[in-house]
C-alpha cells in the first residue's frame, strides 16, 4: 500500500485547497451554511441524548415497580419518558429542515460554481482552448467541479454531525472503562485506511482515463449532433463510431469494476477486523453484568451505546472517506479557477481612438503558436491606412487568421509590435480592443436566436432605437432575407428551439455580417465575408459595402481576387510574410504572385483578364489563388 504523502508542500496545498473550499462556500451561500452547520451539531447530540435518556426510563421505571400506583410513581417515569418523546420529536422535525436548508445551501453553491466556471472559460487564454490539456482540465472541472463541492458540503456535514455523535456517546461509553472508547477507534482504523486508500486509487484512475473519456464523449457526440449527421450517412460511420465508443466504454468499466471489486474486498477485511473488536467488547459487558456490577439500565444503554457508535463509525469513516475523495477531484476545479490568462490589461490602459486617424500597422510581427515551433507570422510588417479599405490573398496556411487573432489580441506577438493610430495594441485595455472592433470570422457563430438578436449581438451597447439596426442589415444584405422570414426580424433561426426556421449557407452568412456591420466600431474585419456567396451576390454585397464602410477602416481577407480587387490596397501573403503589395492593376501590373494567379482564375472562368476586374458576374467562385 502507497503511504501517504505528507511532504510540506502537499500538506499545504491541501490546506489551501481547504481554505479555498471554505471561501467558496461562504461567498456562494454564508447564512445557509451558517444555519445547516448549527442545524448538524443539534442533530449531532440527540443520540447521545437519547442513550442518557434511555437509561433514565429503565432506571425510573425499575424503581417504580417496587413504589406501587402513586402520583410520585407517575411523575417518576413520566418526567423522562416525556423528554424521551420531545428528543424523538425534535430528531424528526429537524430531519426536515435541515433537508431543506440543505437543498437551498446546495442551489446557491451549484449555480456559484457553474458561474465560475463559466466566467473563467469564457476569460482564459485563447491558448487554452487549443491544448488537449486544457480540454482535459476542462472536462474534469465540469463534469466533477459542481457536483463534488456539493457531495464534500453532504458528506462533510455527515461527518460533523456523526463526530458529534461519536464524541458524545463516546463520553457515555468511558463511564464503563475508557478502553472501550479506544476499542472502537482501533477497531476503525483499517476501514479508514481501505476507504482512504483505495478513493485515492479511484481518483488516480479517473483522472488518467480523462482523455479516453473525452474521446468516448466525442465519438457520442458526432453520432447525435446535426452537424455531422450527414457525414455519418453519406460515409456510413456510424459502425466504425459506435465500434470505438464501445471499446472505449468496455476498457473504462472494466478497470472502474476492477477498482470497485478490490475495494469491497478491502472493506470487507477491514470489517472482520472490527467484528471481531465489537465481539469482545459486548462478551465484556454481558460478564459483567452477570456479575452484578451493572444495572438492567446500563446493560441496556451500553448495548444502545456501542451498537449506535458502530453505526455511526461506519457513517464517519464513509463520510471522512467520501470528504477525502471529493477534496480530490475539487483539485481539479480549483486548478480551473487558478488559471491565469497571459494576455491581460495593461496598468494604465489608453483610451482606443473612436476613430482612427492613422491607422493600423503591424511592425515585424514573429509569431508562432503555443506548442509549435513553427513561425505562422515570421517579419511581419503591413500598414492599414486610416479609412482605408485593405485586401488580404493568399494560400490556405499563409496566416492570414492569424493576423486576425492578433489584431483582436488573442495572442500577443513573440516578436515586434501591433499599433493602432501609433500606440501599441497591448497599451488599450482588452475590453476596449475588442468593443471597437468588429470582426466577422470565417466559421461565424449560427445563434439559434431571432434575426434580430443575431444582428444585435453584435453590440449590446446600441441603443435599441436608433436606425443602425436596419442599416447594418441592408449593409450586410440581408433585407430581403430578413423581410421575407415568417415573422420579419422576429423570426427565430435554426432548428434547435420551437418555431424555429433553418437559413442556407450564404444566409447565415449575411446575418453573422450584418452583425459586425452593426458594431459602431472604426476598425471592421472581415474573413471570407463572400465565400458563400454566388458571383452575382458578391457583386451587389461589394457595392454595398463600399458604402457601409463609409469612413471606417476595413480589412478583408479573402480567397476571391473579385472581392479583393476592390480594395484600395491588396497585400499578398505567403509563408507568414507579405510578399507583394499595391492596388489590383500596379499588382497585375507587377507580374508576380498576384498576377499569376489571377491569370489562372479569369482563365479558368473563361474570361481574359485586363485588370479593369469588371467581370465577377460572369465567373463562378474561383478556387484559391494557387488553386
Ligand atoms: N491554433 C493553432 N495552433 C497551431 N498552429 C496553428 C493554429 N492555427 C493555425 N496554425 C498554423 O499556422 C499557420 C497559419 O494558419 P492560418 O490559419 O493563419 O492560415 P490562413 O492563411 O488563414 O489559411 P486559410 O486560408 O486556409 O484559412 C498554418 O500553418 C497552421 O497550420
Amino acid at each position: 500500500m502507497r503511504k501517504p504523502d505528507l511532504s510540506r508542500e502537499n500538506v499545504r496545498a491541501w490546506a489551501v485547497r481547504a481554505r479555498a473550499t471554505v471561501d467558496l462556500l461562504w461567498s456562494a451561500a454564508p447564512l445557509w451554511t451558517v444555519l445547516w452547520l448549527a442545524l448538524l451539531a443539534v442533530q449531532g447530540v440527540l443520540p447521545a441524548a437519547l442513550v442518557a435518556l434511555t437509561k433514565w426510563v429503565i432506571d425510573a421505571m425499575n424503581m417504580a415497580v417496587g413504589m406501587g400506583r402513586s402520583w410520585d410513581t407517575v411523575e417518576v417515569v413520566a418526567v423522562p419518558t416525556l423528554l424521551m418523546g420531545g428528543v424523538f420529536l425534535l430528531q424528526r422535525v429537524l430531519g426536515g429542515v435541515i433537508q431543506w436548508v440543505s437543498v437551498a445551501q446546495s442551489e446557491y453553491v451549484e449555480d456559484y460554481v457553474t458561474n465560475l466556471v463559466q466566467q473563467k472559460a469564457s476569460t482564459v487564454d485563447f491558448e487554452f482552448y487549443e491544448a488537449p490539456e486544457y480540454h482535459d482540465l476542462m472536462e474534469q472541472a465540469q463534469s466533477q467541479g459542481t457536483t463534488r463541492v456539493l457531495q464534500l458540503i453532504q458528506n462533510g456535514g455527515s461527518l460533523l454531525q456523526t463526530s458529534v455523535t461519536l464524541f458524545s456517546i463516546g463520553v457515555i461509553l468511558i463511564g464503563y472503562g475508557l478502553w472501550i472508547p479506544l476499542a472502537l477507534i482501533v477497531s476503525a482504523v483499517p476501514v479508514l485506511a481501505v476507504v482512504l486508500y483505495y478513493n485515492r486509487q479511484q481518483h488516480t484512475w479517473w483522472t488518467g482515463a480523462t482523455p479516453r473519456r473525452r474521446r468516448a464523449q466525442y465519438y457520442g457526440i458526432l453520432l447525435t449532433t446535426m452537424q455531422s449527421a450527414a457525414e455519418v450517412r453519406m460515409n456510413r460511420l456510424d459502425g466504425p463510431l459506435i465500434r470505438g465508443y464501445r471499446a472505449l466504454r468496455e476498457r473504462l468499466r472494466s478497470e472502474r469494476l476492477v477498482l470497485v471489486r478490490n475495494q469491497a474486498l478491502g472493506r470487507f477485511g477491514a470489517a472482520v477486523v472490527s467484528l471481531l473488536v465489537t465481539g469482545v467488547v459486548m462478551g465484556w459487558v454481558v460478564w459483567q453484568a452477570f456479575a452484578g456490577d451493572a444495572t438492567l439500565g446500563d446493560l441496556a444503554a451500553f448495548y444502545q451505546a456501542f451498537t449506535q457508535a458502530q453505526t455511526v463509525t461506519g457513517t464517519a469513516l464513509t463520510s471522512a472517506g467520501a470528504v477525502y475523495a471529493n477534496s480530490l477531484f475539487l483539485r481539479h476545479l480549483f486548478d480551473f479557477l487558478d488559471l491565469e490568462p497571459r494576455v491581460v490589461d495593461p496598468p494604465g490602459p489608453k483610451p482606443f481612438p473612436a476613430q482612427l486617424t492613422e491607422g493600423v500597422r503591424f511592425e515585424d510581427v514573429t509569431f508562432s503558436y503555443p506548442g509549435t515551433t513553427r513561425n505562422a507570422l515570421e517579419g511581419f510588417s503591413l500598414e492599414i491606412p486610416a479609412g482605408k479599405t485593405v485586401a488580404i490573398v493568399g494560400e490556405n496556411g499563409a496566416g492570414k487568421s492569424t493576423f486576425i487573432k492578433l489584431l483582436c489580441r488573442f495572442y500577443d506577438p513573440d516578436q515586434g509590435r501591433v499599433t493602432v493610430d501609433g500606440t501599441d495594441l497591448r497599451e488599450f485595455a482588452l475590453a476596449d480592443v475588442r468593443r471597437r472592433t468588429a470582426v466577422l470570422f470565417q466559421f461565424p457563430m449560427r445563434y439559434q436566436m431571432t434575426a434580430e438578436q443575431n444582428v444585435r449581438l453584435g453590440d449590446p451597447d446600441v441603443d435599441p432605437e436608433s436606425p443602425r439596426f436596419r442599416e447594418a442589415v441592408v449593409g450586410a444584405g440581408a433585407d430581403a432575407l430578413v423581410d421575407r422570414l415568417p415573422k420579419g426580424e422576429e423570426t427565430l433561426l435554426g432548428r434547435w428551439f420551437e418555431g424555429g426556421v433553418e437559413l442556407s449557407g450564404g444566409e447565415w452568412q449575411r446575418v453573422a455580417l450584418a452583425r459586425a456591420f452593426y458594431r459602431e466600431s472604426p476598425l471592421v474585419i472581415l474573413d471570407e465575408p463572400t465565400s458563400f456567396m454566388d458571383s452575382w451576390a458578391e457583386n451587389e454585397w461589394l457595392d454595398r459595402f463600399d458604402h457601409v464602410a463609409g469612413d471606417r477602416t476595413a480589412l478583408i481577407i479573402t480567397h476571391r481576387f473579385t472581392t479583393a480587387m476592390r480594395a484600395d490596397i491588396i497585400h499578398v501573403m505567403n509563408g507568414g510574410q507579405i510578399v507583394e503589395s499595391g492596388t489590383h492593376d500596379e499588382l497585375v501590373e507587377q507580374r508576380g504572385r498576384y498576377a499569376e494567379s489571377w491569370a489562372t482564375q479569369t482563365r479558368q472562368a473563361g474570361f481574359e483578364g485586363r485588370g479593369d476586374g469588371a467581370p465577377a458576374r460572369e465567373l463562378a467562385p474561383p478556387p484559391g489563388p494557387n488553386a
